[in-house]
């Protein structure tokens, strides 16, 4: 079982990239309603205290829509699913006493009702793919082989969507310290900026880079090199807020980049961190050369964010020559 990179404890419509699921979910449930002649087909989610219509297809006779809710104390057919895990065929429900205080049937007239489990790709229920109809059936093997093959085609979608955030997440982390990559900056930073430019808040870009790595790592040794790295990317992290971008650029190289409050805003942040540092008991001890770039956020396009990273850059190499003198 691959773990599960998607919150399972949320709804999954509403997923930043849930687009890339519910489309093809949509497909898959027309097509099952469609195929097996019922006037409902529904992929469920089953929430801590509720169930949630993700898919409903898009029949006139279909009392649901997307995004119903139903109390999880609720009798109805998918929780007996989610609870068993395992599927429920029920053909003639209205004469069942376990199904007479279920909605579906004594408001909705539902009779049939033929539902798997539907799985996360850790192995654990989601909830449940299923089609119901208003009249009495006695479904065959034909139907149950149906509904589970668009169970499988169902949750492969599920696995695509959690390898597809497993590969970003790949791609746009720095495997040593977790912070993001250059590329993670890039992409992080429009996220940033469409923020800013809402709240028209001035835009800092920081450039970090730490001090004689070369040699740490020629008498230290490259272990501790990496510790350094991680050493300072994790001061770095808790010196800044969560929502500023604080990356990895490459080698020895750190940009940061957030929302400036105030002018003396990344002066108080770069103090803050070099106190943080030197508090840390560390050796080899780790000094940096840090130089950025404020702007308002109106002027970020004209400029263009290279151009602002390598003018933080140059002020880097201003304060680390000073150094060297
Ligand atoms: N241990 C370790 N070293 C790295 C890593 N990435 C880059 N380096 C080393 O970092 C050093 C960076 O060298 P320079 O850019 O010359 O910088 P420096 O020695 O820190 O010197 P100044 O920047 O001038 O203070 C190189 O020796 C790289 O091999 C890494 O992931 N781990």
């Amino acid at each position: 079982m691959a773990e599960c990179l998607i919150p399972t404890k949320q709804w999954i419509s509403g997923h930043d990239k849930d687009d890339l699921l519910l489309p093809t979910w949509q497909r898959l449930v027309n097509l099952m309603a469609e195929l097996c002649d019922t006037p409902a087909g529904f992929i469920v989610q089953a929430g801590n205290d509720k169930y949630k219509v993700i898919i409903a297809n898009q029949s006139v006779e279909n009392p649901y829509q997307a995004e119903a809710t139903i109390d999880a104390d609720v009798n109805i057919f998918c929780k007996k699913v989610v609870e068993h895990d395992c599927l429920l065929y029920v053909g003639n429900a209205t004469e069942c006493a376990i199904w007479q205080d279920n909605p579906e049937v004594s408001q909705d007239g539902f009779n049939t009702y033929l539902g798997y489990p539907l799985h996360w790709p850790d192995g654990s229920v989601f909830g449940t793919i299923c089609v119901m109809d208003f009249r009495k059936t006695q479904y065959g093997d034909k139907y149950h082989t149906l509904v589970e093959h668009f169970r499988d085609m169902a949750e492969r979608e599920l696995e695509l969507l959690n390898k597809n955030i497993l590969l970003e997440s790949v791609a746009f982390h720095d495997h040593l310290t977790t912070l993001v990559n250059r590329k993670g900056f890039f992409f992080a930073a429009e996220q940033l900026l469409k923020s800013a430019k809402r709240t028209q808040a001035a835009i800092c870009i920081c450039y970090f880079d730490i001090d004689n790595l070369k040699p740490i790592n020629d008498n230290y040794g490259h272990q501790a090199g990496d510790l350094v790295l991680k050493t300072f990317a994790e001061s770095l992290k808790h010196s800044f807020r969560e929502v500023d971008i604080v990356s990895r650029f490459g080698g020895d190289e750190f940009v940061v980049m957030c929302q400036e409050s105030n002018q003396t805003f990344m002066p108080n942040m770069i103090e803050r961190l070099r106190q943080r540092i030197a508090t840390q008991s560390f050796q080899p001890t780790i000094s940096f050369s840090c130089g950025y770039t404020s702007i308002a956020i109106d002027d970020v396009n004209d400029m263009g964010l290279d151009y602002l990273i390598k003018l933080a850059d140059d002020e880097m190499y201003k304060e680390k020559g000073k150094k060297k003198q």
